[in-house]
């Protein structure tokens, strides 16, 4: 078949620092051409204030991302007729709203706003709706109606949608007033590239709004009138002006519209499709198949499982980040846990040396070297040399049982405590914390058959994966895309464009497979069984503490001490 009789899609994944285009051909899953564009505003530090959680992007990042990354993929594949491309699906993270005007433009782009935080994205990983989330789960446990929060492992969390709305309006007046509606970045997208200028009747993301939104059949989508009043009269009106259906990944949004067709040389009969997260399309990327973890690891991690509705029922999986119908593959029961953080733990630890490095004058170079240099070390020890033993939660805890305001420690220093054996402890940290997450979905009733991994750390470091393997004492296969969720989007979008009948038979003709597996190691195996016992011990003492120190906070707050 000649390049021209192909048929190609691109799928667009927007994940936290950058976003990337991948071209692909249908036929194979073959990566034709990517293309990857650093948020410029996002790079610089704009709008964003670490010390106080606060992660906010501007939708010009985004919207220059789409332009660019689209752009080069078609100029590096000259011999890919723009014809043939038949479809675009985009992935984001997640939960990340925007306020939006009457037409559904972020109210950053409105003038008088261009520089308000607010009125942009608040990105995932922003945690300033803490309280709110409290909130939240305060109402859903204690109102006297239904526990909205059921299908979502019984525990709102800050990174999601109702937390972070209700924290903007009641921050912000003028915000709250402009803001007619709001959207999710993987809505926004596909509603830009369709010219889409009403949103009563835009398809919004399944898997958006029922991981982060409280949206389920068993209510008739989202959460009734009467509990939203309680926490903000004015969240009970938004909810005329938000959605009642939602649509799975496999469906298509509308069509390329007239303006975003010439700006990137593709036709108006370019299908785009419904939006979805970055994880749910890294597990599609990943081929998914049922009671197969598969772990998206880069700064956090991303925990996706499917289930079939006889196995998943109506069981509410205790403390995940929820259980959707058709989130990951329609047909199945969609679900998700993961880690606030992964990567960012070892990159913490970077951070804390790198510090007098760069006091000193060490170059970019040196601090890049930290952790593979560290991880040669590392290596070097018995698995058994274990007397430091450390927390994952530096950046809080995302499952099981969502708690933001947790925080890591580190137990067993001595003098002989050297650099290589913290990191080594930071690093068992990070593997135990997806272990609490496997324990959790197989004491409810999900066995975990098989784990996938994929992302930057699963590509990058063979040290963890083996100290994975060990911990969790199963084989991992590590997915051979370096694009897995982009990949992921390209497979919708080959439903989407009509060139294949479903999820399932996409992920056959265009997975890329597995270039790598970890087995356990018997001996490690043992010895992390015993280790996992004082990780546990240690997190249940860390988290009684700070339960205490802020019931103290609260009863000073609120005068009785
Ligand atoms: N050699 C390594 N070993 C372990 N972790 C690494 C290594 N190199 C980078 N990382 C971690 O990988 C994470 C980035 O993962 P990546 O998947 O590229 O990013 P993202 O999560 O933003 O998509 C960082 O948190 C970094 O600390
Ligand atoms: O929670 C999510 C999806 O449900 C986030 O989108 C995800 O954790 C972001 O990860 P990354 O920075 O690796 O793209």
């Amino acid at each position: 078949m000649s390049a021209n009789q192909k048929k190609y899609v691109i799928g667009m994944d927007y994940g936290s620092d950058s976003c990337r285009a991948l071209l692909v051909d249908t036929s194979n899953g073959e990566e034709v051409a990517t293309s990857v564009h650093y948020y410029q505003r996002w790079k610089e530090g704009k709008y964003c204030n670490a010390s106080a959680n606060q992660f906010r992007q501007h939708p010009l990042d985004y919207l220059e991302g789409l332009e660019k990354t689209i752009k080069e993929v078609l100029a590096q594949a000259p011999n890919v007729d723009p014809q043939s491309v038949e479809a675009i699906s985009v992935d984001t993270t997640g939960s990340t709203p925007v306020a939006v005007n009457e037409q559904g433009i972020p109210l950053a782009l409105v003038p008088g706003f261009e520089e308000n935080p607010n009125a942009m994205f608040l990105l995932w990983k922003d945690h300033t709706a803490v309280q709110e989330a409290d909130e939240i789960n305060h109402l859903a446990k204690t109102w006297g109606g239904v526990d909205f929060t059921k299908y979502e492992g019984g525990t709102y969390s800050s990174e999601w949608f109702w937390s972070k709305i209700l924290h903007v309006i009641r921050e912000d007046q003028e915000v709250a007033q402009a803001a007619h509606s709001w959207l999710e970045h993987c809505d926004w997208i596909p509603y830009v590239l369709t010219g889409a200028s009403t949103l009563a009747d835009f398809k919004r993301s399944r898997c958006a709004a029922g991981h982060k939104a409280m949206w389920h059949p068993d209510w008739n989508g989202l959460p009734e009138k009467a509990f939203l009043s309680q926490l903000d009269v004015r969240l009970a009106e938004l909810r005329d002006r938000l959605f009642e259906a939602t649509y799975t990944a496999d469906d298509v949004a509308g069509s390329l519209c007239p303006e975003w067709a010439e700006k990137l040389g593709l036709s108006t009969d370019v299908k785009i499709g419904v939006g979805t997260f970055d994880a749910h399309s890294g597990a599609v990327g990943g081929a998914i198949t049922a009671n197969t973890l598969v772990k998206v690891m880069g700064t956090s991690t991303c925990d996706m499982v499917v289930g079939s509705y006889e196995e998943v029922g109506d069981k509410c999986v205790r403390g995940i980040c929820g259980q959707v119908d058709g989130s990951i593959l329609p047909g199945m029961v969609g679900l998700e846990a993961g880690q606030s953080g992964f990567g960012d733990v070892l990159a913490w630890f970077k951070n804390v040396l790198a510090w007098p490095m760069r006091q000193s004058g060490a170059s970019e170079a040196d601090i890049d070297a930290i952790i593979p240099n560290l991880t040669a070390a590392a290596e070097k020890l018995a698995v058994e040399d274990g007397q430091v033993v450390a927390l994952d939660w530096v950046n809080g805890r995302r499952t099981p049982d969502a708690n933001q305001l947790l925080k890591g420690a580190i137990q067993g220093l001595s003098m002989g405590t050297d650099a290589p054996r913290l990191f080594k402890a930071m690093v068992e940290a990070i593997c135990f914390g997806s272990k609490a997450i496997v324990d959790r979905f197989e004491s409810e009733g999900v066995p975990v058959n098989a784990v996938v991994g994929m992302g930057g750390v699963a590509k990058k470091s063979r040290f963890v994966m083996q100290t994975l393997a060990d911990i969790l004492n199963k084989p991992i296969q590590v997915v051979t895309s370096h694009q897995a969720p982009a990949l992921g989007a390209a497979m919708y979008a080959a439903v989407v464009g009509g060139v294949y009948a479903s999820v399932g038979e996409a992920m056959e003709h265009m997975s890329s497979g597995f270039d790598k597996v970890y087995q356990p190691i018997p001996s490690n195996v043992e010895f992390y069984q015993q280790q996992y016992e004082r990780y546990y011990a240690l997190g249940q003492f860390v988290e009684s503490s700070i339960k205490t120190e802020n019931e103290q906070v609260s009863s000073v707050e609120a005068g009785v001490l």
